[in-house]
């Protein structure tokens, strides 16, 4: 649906079969939609009289009509061009459901219904197959729990996961992990693990499959990495030492192999899902909404966000959805039939009809927004000239705000009774405002709350004033979206008017928070933000456990026999190639570093000069560089797993995920002390062997080489406080379900804001 503006519809209403209109009328629209024409009518009198009647309105020169009402008891029905909608439903229902609906498109209005019907019908299959699966879960996991706990309190000095348990205890479906390449395909698995429960283990990509058949002939499915040649080693690691690490990760895949039944292998995170709902009175249906969803897409931090804290409020009992748009033909999720929607564009005037796609996974409901301007992007989600990417987001914030009412997840909507939207940095931050100005000003959606997340204010979806005429909003809403530039003067700016509408806004971090607010952590929106003060939060991100796994990169290292060294730290560095990233300060302290017996792994894409820096770096140190240029997720793991130590050198961090990833895998951090890189790496203090890593104050070259000398120094002169830092690290607890629960008390006090 679309909202018509403040245009006049021409009303025609026809009772029973009668050949005239009984009523006649020009209206202005008020903005009306057409649950509201329904309404008008009603109240007017125009309507069924004790018949069906058909409302015909003009706009924008196309004729549409809807059915105000048809009673099924009396068995009258609406006539004219188009079709019967006999037994149709109560007043209004028709309209509520499926928006207007052109004359001409009636008749396939009333064949997707039908097949809506037996998509119903096969849901409820499902969900009968699926408590007998829960069942047999549990039973299952009552039989293993007692060899379970033994495993575990024969390794609690070195355990991985400070979670007590490794059980099933129900019946969710297998997350499925990417690998580069290729669109991740969990289709068939998913199917798999719906009717047989026990595989659920294998239903992942060939990461899980590697890890469950130790399998040398797995190498030669890798295409990342050039094994074959030891003379020319394409990456540099080292050779595992006897550490708790590598012992831990050796143990626990041992007895993953061993002891444990590989089908009755779980999920660490998969324990909470014993107890009754986390969330308890709280619970709510929750829509978050990203421009990027790991796996099927992600070019960094916010596709693992979108991909594993949905999870994470699933598992406290809310019913959770992701809305992402559809970038490749995902072989899972499944055309809704029904749910498409008419969407008005301004730029050069069309309709752009979007369809919904979905998919039921780990409990959430994840939904891809389908039209062809998304197509084939994944490679380039934020790329393109300035009005293809407004077009997107525009095309995209619309589609979402429209979810509630178009797709029946599970044969249900979710409406608007208890929602809350959650949208993600500028690309979504016009969700807001369409919720506000498409329903909420006029009395609709009442009870739809939305929380838009900082992850980076650098960038904010600015551009010239004139940009607002493209969002088809009425004028009065242009003032949220103007912001003064001492440089520029007024411009337009997304992320602004999202600041202003949202209920609550969240960050990435605290010390984030506190950066934001500053002129020089605020990017001009300080000010915005420094005012929006009482709804303003910070929450640390966390780490998908399940995704990022010690126990499955370690052993991967291991079966992919890559040449190692002994006694050599390896140094790693993951990320955008950017000014944010602080590559350059790597670049200037490059000299000291390859002066001392260290090797370094740099992976990253980004600005070409950047890359060409990695290479020029590797062609000049080949015995001790490797510059990776390129997006791969399988390298990032290996380099998490396979490197002593993690660079992180930005200029500026909202929060930073690979620091986290690094400690779960026992990968000692060296950061600039800024953002969450602050929150998250507690500095090693040698005397009271306390800490995680080391931090530097200012991103300076010298003042990295400073804090990566003491961290050398530790690594070869003080091996007991060296491993006292990684297990440390590694026994955190990092995983989402804390920061679950911080959104869902920023999700209840949104609720509860009038
Ligand atoms: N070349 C490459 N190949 C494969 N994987 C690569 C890669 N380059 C980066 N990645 C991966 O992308 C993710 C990047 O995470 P960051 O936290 O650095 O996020 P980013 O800066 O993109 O996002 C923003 O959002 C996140 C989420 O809120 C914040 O943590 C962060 O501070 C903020 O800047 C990690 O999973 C990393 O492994």
């Amino acid at each position: 649906m679309t909202s018509f503006g403040s245009q006049t519809f021409l009303l025609e209403a026809w009772n029973g079969g009668g050949n005239s209109p009984v009523v006649h009328q020009s209206k202005p629209s008020c903005g009306s939609r057409p649950p509201v024409v329904a309404a008008y009518c009603r109240e007017n009198g125009i309507g069924p009289g004790g018949g069906g009647c058909r409302v015909r309105f003009r706009m924008r020169g196309r004729r549409s009509e809807v059915l105000v009402g048809v009673e099924k008891a009396t068995g009258l029905r609406a006539t004219g061009k188009g079709s019967s909608f006999e037994g149709e439903g109560g007043i209004g229902d028709d309209i509520v459901a499926g928006g207007y609906v052109d004359v001409d498109s009636a008749q396939a209005t009333v064949n997707k219904r039908k097949k809506v019907l037996a998509m119903q019908q096969d849901l409820i299959q499902q969900i009968v197959e699926r408590r007998k699966q829960i069942s047999y879960l549990e039973s299952r996991a009552a039989e293993a729990d007692q060899d379970i706990n033994y495993y575990l309190k024969d390794r609690r000095n070195i355990s991985f996961n400070p979670s007590p348990s490794h059980l099933v205890t129900n019946g969710k479906y297998n997350v499925c992990t990417v690998s580069e390449g290729s669109v991740p395909s969990t289709e068939s698995k998913m199917s798999e693990s719906r009717n047989s429960p026990m595989k659920t283990g294998e239903s992942d990509d060939s990461l899980q499959s590697e890890r469950l058949s130790p399998n040398p002939l797995g190498l030669a499915k890798d295409t990342d990495l050039d094994t074959t040649n030891p003379v020319e080693p394409i990456f540099l690691v080292k050779e595992p030492e006897r550490s708790v690490k590598d012992e831990n990760a050796e143990n626990q895949t041992e007895a993953k192999f061993d002891s444990v039944d590989p089908e009755a292998d779980t999920d660490p995170e998969e324990e909470n899902m014993d107890d009754p709902p986390l969330a308890g009175v709280n619970v709510m249906n929750v829509i978050v909404v990203a421009a990027e969803c790991a796996p099927w897409s992600k070019t960094g931090g916010l596709g693992d966000v979108a991909g594993a804290l949905p999870k994470a409020l699933a598992r406290r009992g809310h019913r959770v959805m992701v809305v992402v748009p559809r970038y490749g033909n995902y072989a899972e999720p499944k055309d809704t039939g029904t749910c498409f929607i008419q969407l008005l564009s301004y730029f050069g005037v069309q309709d752009m009809e979007v369809s919904y796609f979905h998919s039921y996974i780990d409990g959430v409901d994840f939904v891809f927004v389908d039209h062809p301007v998304f197509q084939h992007q994944e490679n380039n989600i934020y790329g393109g000239n300035r009005p293809d990417i407004l077009k997107r987001m525009i095309l995209f914030c619309k589609a979402a705000v429209e979810v509630p009412w178009h797709v029946p997840c599970g044969g249900v909507c979710y409406g608007d009774g208890n929602l809350a939207f959650i949208a993600n940095d500028w690309h979504t931050a016009l969700l807001p405002v369409y919720l506000k100005a498409y329903y909420r000003d006029k009395g609709l959606m009442k009870y739809a709350r939305s929380v838009l997340v900082i992850h980076n204010i650098a960038h904010q979806g600015r551009g010239p004033v004139e940009d607002f005429f493209h969002l088809d909003l009425p004028e009065k809403y242009m003032d949220l979206f103007t912001l003064y530039d001492p440089i520029g003067g007024d411009h337009f700016n997304i992320f602004a008017a999202g600041l202003k509408t949202a209920d609550r806004v969240v960050t990435v971090s605290h010390g984030y928070a506190w950066e934001l607010k500053t002129s020089q952590g605020g990017w001009g929106l300080h000010g915005i933000i420094n005012d929006s003060d009482w709804k303003f939060r910070g929450i640390v991100n966390g780490i998908d456990i399940k995704d990022w796994n010690p126990e499955l990169d370690a052993a991967l290292q291991k079966e992919l026999g890559l040449p190692v060294r002994r006694n050599v730290p390896v140094i790693g560095f993951i990320g955008r190639l950017d000014h944010q990233k602080g590559v350059d300060l790597i670049a200037e302290a490059m000299p000291w570093m390859v002066a001392q017996d260290v090797q370094l792994v740099m992976l990253g894409t980004g600005r070409p000069d950047l890359e060409e820096m990695l290479r020029k770096f590797e062609r000049e140190n080949h015995d001790k560089v490797r510059g990776w240029v390129g997006f791969s997720v399988k390298m990032a793991h290996r380099i998490t797993a396979g490197a002593d130590i993690l660079l992180m050198p930005s200029r500026f961090e909202p929060c930073g995920l690979n620091q986290l990833y690094a400690m779960k895998y026992g990968t000692v951090p060296v950061v600039h002390a800024v953002g969450g890189l602050r929150d998250t790496v507690v500095p090693f203090d040698p005397f009271k062997e306390t800490g995680y890593g080391w931090t530097f104050e200012r991103a300076e070259s010298g003042m990295l080489v400073h804090a990566l000398g003491n961290c050398l120094n530790t690594y070869w002169n003080h091996k007991k406080s060296w491993e006292g830092l990684r297990t440390r690290g590694m026994t955190q607890d990092l995983s989402w379900d804390n920061a679950a629960k911080h959104y869902e008390e920023v999700l209840v006090a949104a609720k509860y804001q009038w």
